[in-house]
């Protein structure tokens, strides 16, 4: 029993001396940093077992906890790896646009067994190249021919939407519907896929999420071993193989397609044509279905769940809806929605920015500091991460009077000149921000104002503030919000 203790203790001690040794850079920072160095950092999982306090193990409520106990900014070690969480808008700025903090931060490395060769994920020097080369995708020429796609599909669903109850699950209703929007508007993939084939990739994209906590709570364990022997590991491995079947199948039949017919490489090619083609590093077979299942699951969950943002906070907040069906009746009335009205379509889109920012679907954004970063006030030391809460920064007081109510006036083109560019981020900030965002916004406006003309929304809800916050990689609510949606002709 002695020597049992004795060795434990030996080995504690020789644990934390060469946790010193090795971070006494970062631990000098973190006692700058205003909440100092507080929870005990311990073996394998460093600060990461404060999780069970907050009451739901996953990033945003683990957040929501820390602010409400300690208040921004504050240390956190992932296993030894020290990560810097802020909400300061200067000091996001300052990170989110130097040039040495390009690479994602450490956390970001439990999803590379999924994304490792994605946009995403791939180091500076291989992303700029892939930037530069996949952003001729979201150009405005392409993105107008989108917009008779988003009317088409925004129908269909107005018309399902009349016929079925709203399913209980709206997160997954407005996610099978974005990534149906997805595979026809960004890899014309989609007619040789039924929508049974593309809500399957949806549903994955969503599941992986679910389950990707557990292997994000346990940094001590390598995701191989996770993928083969956890249970909900090799869930995710089955679910990767099938969405991975299809989107393999879907590339075989655009191959096919394009060498029958060469002019499909023109002008505008879409996201699966730039996959295909030259100029991103001649993608092998495995780069080109990480890509997909990237921006699959970058261009669905977003859009999707901020589409259900949008219609809880209108659902709430009667009278902004009325003025976002006024606006919609006035530009379009009862004909097809074209590119030419969305200019016009200020308030609607307004209201859209306002949502996002009471509920930034991407709630954290982490960066690697590649060397010291002066930050104003002090240097954070190479190798660190900072990750930013954009939930908090976009709800703080200093720069958003009355921050936690939903007033979509604040975008309305007089006064935007009044906001802080850095104070609002939903699409992130800085080179590496958001590559699909004038897409989201084209496709959010289109759908919101089609579905607000056709129906009226209503709820049980009161307030945001009833809402659980929950986040892996995107926010969602814990519980599902109950939307209704009145066809506006039988009222
Ligand atoms: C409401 C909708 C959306 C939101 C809020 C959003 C948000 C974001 C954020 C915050 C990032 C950067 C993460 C970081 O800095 O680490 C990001 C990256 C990215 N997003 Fe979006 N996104 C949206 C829609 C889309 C759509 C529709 C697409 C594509 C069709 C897309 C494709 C991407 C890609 C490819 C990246 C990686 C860019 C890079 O690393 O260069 N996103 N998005």
């Amino acid at each position: 029993m002695i020597i049992s203790l004795f060795l434990i203790g030996f080995c504690t001690c020789v644990f934390y001396l060469h946790f010193v040794y090795r971070n006494w850079r970062y631990l000098k920072f973190s006692w700058q940093v205003k909440n100092g160095f507080w929870y005990p950092i311990l073996p394998l999982v460093g600060n990461m077992y404060v999780g069970f306090f907050s009451g739901s193990l996953n990033a945003m409520s683990l957040m929501q906890w820390l602010d409400k106990i300690k208040g921004f900014p504050f240390n956190f070690w992932y296993v030894d790896n020290y990560m810097y969480i802020i909400k300061d808008a200067k000091e996001a700025k300052i990170i989110m646009n130097h040039p040495k903090c390009v690479n994602k931060a450490v956390f970001y490395d439990r999803f590379k067994f999924v994304f490792e060769n994605s946009i995403f994920l791939v180091p500076n020097k291989k992303w700029k190249k892939q930037r530069k080369h996949f952003v001729t995708g979201f150009k405005s020429n392409i993105l107008k021919n989108t917009v008779y796609v988003y009317h088409n599909l925004s129908c269909q669903m107005i018309e399902d939407l009349k016929s079925v109850e709203m399913p209980k699950d709206i997160f997954r209703y407005f996610q099978r519907y974005s990534i149906r929007s997805f595979f026809v508007g960004n890899t014309g993939i989609s007619e040789y896929l039924s929508s049974f084939e593309m809500e399957k990739v949806g549903d994955i994209v969503l599941d992986v999420q679910d389950l990707l906590y557990s292997l994000v709570v346990m940094p001590f364990l390598s995701p191989k071993l996770w993928l083969a022997i956890f249970p909900a590991g090799k869930k995710v491995t089955k679910l990767l193989e099938k969405s991975t079947e299809i989107v393999i199948y879907g590339i075989a039949q655009k191959k096919k397609l394009l060498q029958e017919n060469q002019e499909y490489f023109g002008n505008s090619k879409d996201l699966l044509e730039l996959c295909l083609g030259n100029g991103a590093d001649n993608l092998d077979q495995d780069e080109i279905i990480q890509q997909v299942n990237f921006v699959a699951s970058a261009a669905s969950e977003t859009t999707g769940n901020a589409l259900v943002f949008t219609f809880v906070l209108l659902s709430i907040h009667q009278e902004i809806q009325e003025k976002v069906y006024e606006e919609v009746m006035e530009v379009v009335g009862d004909k097809d929605i074209t590119h030419q009205d969305l200019p016009n379509l200020k308030y609607t889109e307004a209201a859209i920015y306002e949502s996002l920012r009471l509920f930034p679907v991407a709630p954290i954004i982490g960066r690697s500091c590649e060397e010291d970063i002066d930050l104003g006030t002090k240097i954070i030391p190479k190798g660190s991460s900072c990750a930013i809460s954009l939930l908090h920064l976009q709800r703080d007081p200093q720069y958003w009077p009355d921050p936690s109510k939903f007033d979509p006036s604040r975008f309305l083109p007089e006064n935007q000149s009044k906001i802080n560019p850095i104070s609002f981020m939903p699409f992130s900030a800085g080179p590496r921000d958001c590559i699909g965002k004038p897409q989201a916004l084209v496709m959010m406006k289109v759908t919101v104002a089609n579905v607000v003309r056709h129906f009226k929304i209503t709820s049980k809800h009161k307030s945001i503030d009833e809402f659980t916050l929950e986040s892996c990689l995107t926010m969602k609510t814990k519980e599902n919000p109950n939307c209704r949606f009145s066809a506006r002709n039988k009222l």
